[in-house]
């Protein structure tokens, strides 16, 4: 019996994998390789307009360009793109060129011609460089030294000038309040792609850990299980409303990323932790009527924001796919029905007229919002469908 419902689970999970990756490599990418770079000024766009041309006007944020590299160089190493190395070549020098500041770091917003016009420092931004900087690292190899060196640059960087003296980053010098939860997450991200890749994975280890050990021991509330977002600065929940947040997309993020760590490393408390934040995401952060991923809750699980956007959908269904990756029986069944229910509420976001864009916030009453497309979301959708393509072959 089980047996029968595992392999309809599966059945199910590999016809959405499938209607995904032929929407990504035959809608999107085409798309966002013909529209999505600047080829006369330089750099990504910001977002598309729903008819299918560049939002040329829009400032640019640090984040979207690495976020853009990252994709066009995961989807060349996959062979899903041709003409793609020139792509993230120029991209990556414009970004370089635009963002980074006289000191080791980057700043945070351009304009469209590709003037810095907030240089301020944010955790978030650098933690993207790193992520990008390890994916050109693996798709050109001859630059992976460089690259290597540029990342390890910029990590040494941030532990002398903004380290937390308990663990984890300062968000500013003189230190800025609230800590956050979310760059720590996305810099996590990083240094595991690094661990892979390095010629040296010794740093990116290190800090891997004391991340994940912060996360479990300062971001995770010992009580509920639940993770937060804001925090004061010996790492205690923020005083006030913002101290409460609980957001059910960073429930699943985070659940995906400790599943990758735990088992990388052995460790059944992240196994456990993760699983805890996936049920909190399932069990309060789902709209009943519209099957997707809302944005926010408070810390007794009570609705914060009703919003949903696209990207917590992409997290539930990474954090499906490593869950059931390390589940066996019947848990392994209910993570890839889990995984399920998230390709739809993904692909309810990705019903555009025109094939390849998405929308990006479906409010309660259930009718999207019409709105130039953004960029930033090409990241998350892709690295879900490649970690749910990866997870099905490993299934088979
Ligand atoms: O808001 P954009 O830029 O589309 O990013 C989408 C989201 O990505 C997630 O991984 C988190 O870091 C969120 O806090 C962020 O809002």
């Amino acid at each position: 019996m089980l047996d029968a419902e595992y392999a309809r689970a599966l059945a199910t999970f590999a016809d959405e994998v499938s209607c995904l990756r032929d929407w990504l490599h035959n809608d999107a990418l085409p798309l966002w390789f013909e529209v999505g770079y600047d080829r006369q000024g330089g750099g990504f766009f910001e977002r598309i307009e729903l008819e299918g041309t560049p939002s040329v006007t829009d400032n640019r944020r640090a984040r979207v360009q690495p976020r853009q590299i990252y994709c066009f160089a995961a989807a060349g190493g996959r062979k899903a793109l041709v003409d793609w190395r020139e792509l993230v070549q120029l991209g990556f020098s414009w970004f370089e060129r635009v963002y980074r500041r006289d000191d080791a770091f980057f700043g945070s917003v351009a304009s469209p011609s590709g003037e810095m016009i907030d240089d301020s420092f944010d955790l978030y931004n650098q933690a993207f460089a790193l992520f990008a900087l390890s994916h050109l690292a693996v798709s050109i190899p001859e630059q992976k030294a460089l690259m290597e060196q540029k990342a390890r640059d910029l990590l040494g960087a941030l532990k002398t000038e903004y380290a937390h003296p308990e663990a984890g980053f300062q968000e500013g010098r003189p230190v800025k309040l609230p800590l956050c939860s979310n760059p720590h997450m996305h810099l996590f991200e990083a240094c595991l792609a690094w661990e892979a890749s390095a010629a040296d994975p010794t740093p990116w280890t290190a800090s891997a850990d004391e991340i994940a050990n912060l996360a479990m021991t300062r971001f995770i509330d010992r009580e509920t299980g639940a993770l937060r977002e804001f925090f004061d600065r010996d790492w205690t929940p923020f005083p006030g409303d913002s101290g409460r947040i609980v957001e059910p997309g960073h429930q699943f993020e985070w659940a995906w990323l400790l599943t990758r760590w735990g088992n990388a490393r052995n460790a059944p408390e992240a196994i456990a932790a993760a699983k805890r934040l996936f049920e909190i995401g399932v069990e309060h952060g789902i709209c009943e009527e519209r099957q997707v991923v809302f944005m926010g809750l408070f810390d007794d699980f009570s609705i914060s924001d009703h919003v949903a956007r696209l990207w917590p959908q992409t997290e539930w269904l990474k954090a499906s796919a490593a869950l059931a990756l390390i589940s066996n029986g019947e848990q392994r069944t209910y993570y890839l029905r889990q995984a399920v229910r998230a390709a739809g509420a993904l692909r309810k976001f990705l019903a555009t007229d025109i094939a390849g864009l998405w929308y990006d916030k479906l409010p309660p009453s259930g009718q999207f919002v019409k709105e130039p497309v953004p960029a930033s979301s090409l990241y998350h959708i892709l690295c879900s469908i490649y970690e749910v393509d990866d997870t099905l072959k490993q299934l088979r």
